[in-house]
């Protein structure tokens, strides 16, 4: 599915990321480690096409991929920094908006905030969740479209133990549906329990 050769990043001088290669198939989800500064949020960002790699090349099903193509945006759904959100729109609100757009049950949105433990928050507005609930909603943001693959940016930040579990559980059962899921992530617990392989950069 995904095929990512030899991609290196470079402004001027400034090695952003050193040459990197990544194979992800249906159905399995690899980790990707190492230490800050490595290079994995910009690895991420050629991954979902939003940052054109300086060398190497990055294919979906053998094209190139580019945030500005619709396969590429169909494809994948992504969780890189915070996403956009709406300061008069509930995290209900998002979630149906969402559903709204890929053509989704509506029904489902309570289930889509449960597997996150955040259902009972579904009236409150962004602002009035705590930073881990803000993550948990974007993570849930996230899940809840169709994709063939996944990719999260430490997606463990600012979770306890307990809502890191509902993570792993969450791209467990992606996997065992299908969908690839790519994550960067510090959290060994979450690589051991999620994660097929670890690409380290
Ligand atoms: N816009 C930029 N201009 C110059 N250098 C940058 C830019 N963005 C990132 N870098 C540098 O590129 C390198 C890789 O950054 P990146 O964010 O990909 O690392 P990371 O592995 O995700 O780090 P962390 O674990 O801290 O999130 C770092 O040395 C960083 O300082």
């Amino acid at each position: 599915m995904l095929t990512v050769t030899d991609v290196t990043a470079r402004i001027d001088d400034q090695v952003l990321l050193p040459p990197a290669s990544l194979e992800v198939v249906e159905g399995e989800c690899v980790a990707i480690t190492g230490p800050n500064g490595s290079g994995k949020t910009t690895l991420l960002r050629i991954v979902t096409g939003r940052l054109a790699p300086t060398e190497g090349e990055a294919l979906l099903d053998g094209e190139p991929v580019d945030e500005r193509s619709a396969t590429t945006r169909a494809s994948i759904a992504a969780l890189l920094g915070v996403p956009a959100m709406y300061p008069d729109l509930t995290i209900g609100d998002h979630l149906a908006l969402v559903h709204a757009t890929w053509q989704l049950d509506a029904a489902d949105v309570d289930a889509d905030l449960d597997r996150f433990s955040i259902g009972a928050l579904r009236d409150r507005f962004v602002h009035e969740l705590s930073s881990g609930q803000q993550q948990l909603f974007s993570l849930a943001l996230t899940f809840a479209r169709p994709a063939r693959l996944i990719v999260l940016d430490e997606p463990e930040q600012r979770l306890d133990g307990h809502r890191t579990g509902l993570l792993a559980e969450a791209v467990v059962t992606a996997v065992a549906e299908g969908q690839a899921v790519v994550m960067a992530c510090h959290d060994h617990g979450l690589v051991e329990r999620a994660a097929r392989r670890r690409v380290e950069l």
